[in-house]
Parts: structure tokens; sequence; C-alpha cells
């Protein structure tokens, strides 16, 4: 079945899951998950352990049926038709197996043959192009057994890509890659998804999906906590919260006394010549009090802000659900 198009003024989402609920016997693995994501993004979905992003993946690619709810990519409602369903999604498992007596050109060779894509020399242009893709030709005679892990992830993508899927999910591709081998794929999803096909992607590191993704997700323990761009799902997460420095050349502790009556400002310590607060006003607030630090005449050397990493507040949600479980 395919969903009717919306308006032409309405790019229809490449992926829309609606209400979506993963039981596990009495267990709730995915909560009414609902999410747009428009064609041609890379889009990230990170959570800690547990999270279920692999139920939500497995749904997703046709693996598993949901308790209930709705999930369409590119038009084709996945739990309807199938079959349509298997020709849009590609998928790339976490520590997909290569066969170790088959060389890399004879591994895809053998997909495209099993995907039934065309004649043989039309399976063998495909091939050719999907190596390409994920720059893998120079490992076409290789034995799959002697691959990095690095050199197999892109092999298995070069497979995931063969019959042009228009979303592919991967599930932690990133995971053990060195910091090249994962500029190499994050230029691979890129180029992909220049081409209009949209990219769904999970970690539990964030900083792998932040360099790789234009927007992302945040999910914990089934349900969606926040979603947009790191900086979007950072407000969302209500972390707003930073931590200044302010250095003055003198009268620090009058100063650290003016800066502790501000509201906003807590925390307050002296570290030599330093006063060191936590900050929870807006950006505004925060320009007005170092304007006020000199108009009340201290002399400002310096004035640094640090806000909590985004990693950190994962870390935040990962150890609030060890403490309420
Ligand atoms: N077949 C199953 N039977 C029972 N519970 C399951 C099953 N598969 C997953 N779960 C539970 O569902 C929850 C979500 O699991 P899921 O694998 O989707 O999470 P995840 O976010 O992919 O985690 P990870 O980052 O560890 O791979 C976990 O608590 C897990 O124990």
């Amino acid at each position: 079945m395919t969903i009717s198009d919306p308006p032409a003024h309405v790019p229809r989402p490449a992926i829309d899951i609606r209400d979506l609920r993963v039981d596990y016997g009495d267990f709730v693995a995915v909560d009414d998950l609902s999410l747009k994501v428009p064609p041609g993004e890379v889009f990230g979905l990170v959570g800690p352990n547990g999270a279920g992003k692999t139920s939500t993946f497995r749904v997703l690619t046709t693996l598993m049926e949901p308790t209930y709810g709705e999930v369409i990519l590119d038009g084709v409602d996945v739990l309807e038709d199938i079959e349509s369903a298997r020709r849009v999604v590609g998928y790339m498992p976490d520590l997909a197996p290569v066969p170790g007596d088959l060389k890399v050109g004879e591994f895809l060779e053998y997909y495209a043959s099993a995907y039934g894509l065309g004649s043989l020399p039309q399976r063998r242009e495909r091939v050719v192009e999907c190596m390409e893709e994920v720059a893998v030709t120079d490992l076409r005679e290789k034995w799959c057994k002697e691959l990095s892990r690095g050199q197999t992830q892109r092999v298995v993508l070069a497979k995931t890509l063969l019959h042009r899927p228009r979303v592919l999910i991967l599930d932690e591709p990133a995971s053990g890659l060195d910091p090249l081998a994962r500029r190499d794929l994050r230029n691979a999803l890129r180029r992909l998804a220049k081409t209009g096909a949209t990219v769904f992607i999970s970690s539990h590191i964030l900083s792998e999906l932040a360099e790789m993704c234009t927007s992302l997700c945040v999910m914990n323990r089934g349900r969606l906590l926040a979603s947009g761009t790191v900086e979007e799902v950072r407000q969302q997460l209500g972390n707003t919260e930073r931590t200044i420095t302010a250095s003055l050349l003198h009268r620090h502790e009058e100063a650290a006394e003016w800066l502790a009556a501000m509201p906003a400002v807590h925390e307050l310590r002296i570290e030599g010549s330093q006063v060191v607060f936590g900050f929870k006003g807006t950006d505004d607030e925060q320009a007005d009090l170092m304007e006020g630090l000199v108009r009340e005449g201290f002399r400002l050397r310096a004035f640094e802000e640090r806000r909590s990493s985004f990693e950190d507040i994962l870390v935040e949600v990962a150890e609030s659900n060890r403490r309420s479980s």
C-alpha cells in the first residue's frame, strides 16, 4: 500500500513513525514513539544501552511486528506491505557478519544475484558502483576473512546499498572504527544523503553521531526525550546551564559578593583571582551580567563559559536510569 502524497508544498517525510509501541511480554521496550524525518537527512538515534534503539530498527526493517503503531518509509506502510518496504529499506545491523570464504567482489555479486538485480553485466556494474560509493574498490580481490573491522563495515554498507534503498538504517555503524574510518563512513553517508536517500543511524556515543548527523533524537527507556539539532536537543533536555569563570585583576572577593546576589547565579566559589559559578540564565542575561561587572568598576580580564557537553547530559540520563531501576 502506498500512502497518498501530501500537498506539493509539504515534503513527505522519508521516515514517519506514529505511536510505535513494542512490548516483550510485560516489558515495554518502545513506548509511544512518534517521529518524522525529512528526506536527505543523516538522522541520528542516540540513547543508552537498552533505550529501545534496536527494537525500533527491527520494526522499521520488517524484522519484527510492533505491539501497535504505524511506520511509513518513503510512502510505504511497512506493516502493511512488507515486500515493498524491503525494497525501500537497507538495513545494516550491528556487527553484521561476512562469509570468510568469499572474496569481497564475490560476496557483493552473490547478494546482487540474490536480490535479482538484473542481468549479470548489470549486477556487476551495480557492484562496482556500490564499491566506489563507499571506497572499497581496492578490496575487491581480498578475502572477507582478512578484512579489518572498518573495512568489513564498509563492505557490508556496500552490500546494503546494492538495491538502491531510499531509507538506510544503520545500527551502531561507527562502533569500533578509528577516526579515519569514521571520517570515511561519514563522507560516504553524506554522499548518499545528497542523492536523496535518508540515513537513520544509531549509537550510544553522541560524539560519533554529532559528527555524522544533520539532526538527531534521544531515546531513553523506550521513550523519545528530544529531537532536533544538537543545540535544540540540549535545550529540550533542559540543560541550558553553564559554568562561568570570571578572571579579575583585583577585588575578586567584592566581585564574588556582587555576583552571588544576582539571580541565576549559583554554586559560586573563588579560585585564586577567578570567580567560578554556575549560571542558569539566558544569553541576554549573561551579557547583562558581564556588562554589570564592568559598570561596577571590576577589572575583568577574561570571562569564559563552559556548557556541560551533550555527552555529560546523556551520562546524567543513563545514571538517573540506574538510580531508579
Ligand atoms: N527479545 C527480547 N525479549 C525481552 N526483552 C528484550 C528483547 N529484546 C530486547 N529486550 C529488552 O528491551 C529493551 C530495549 O532493547 P534494545 O535492544 O531495543 O535497546 P538498545 O537501545 O538497542 O540497546 P543497546 O544500546 O544496548 O544495543 C532492553 O531492556 C532489552 O533488555
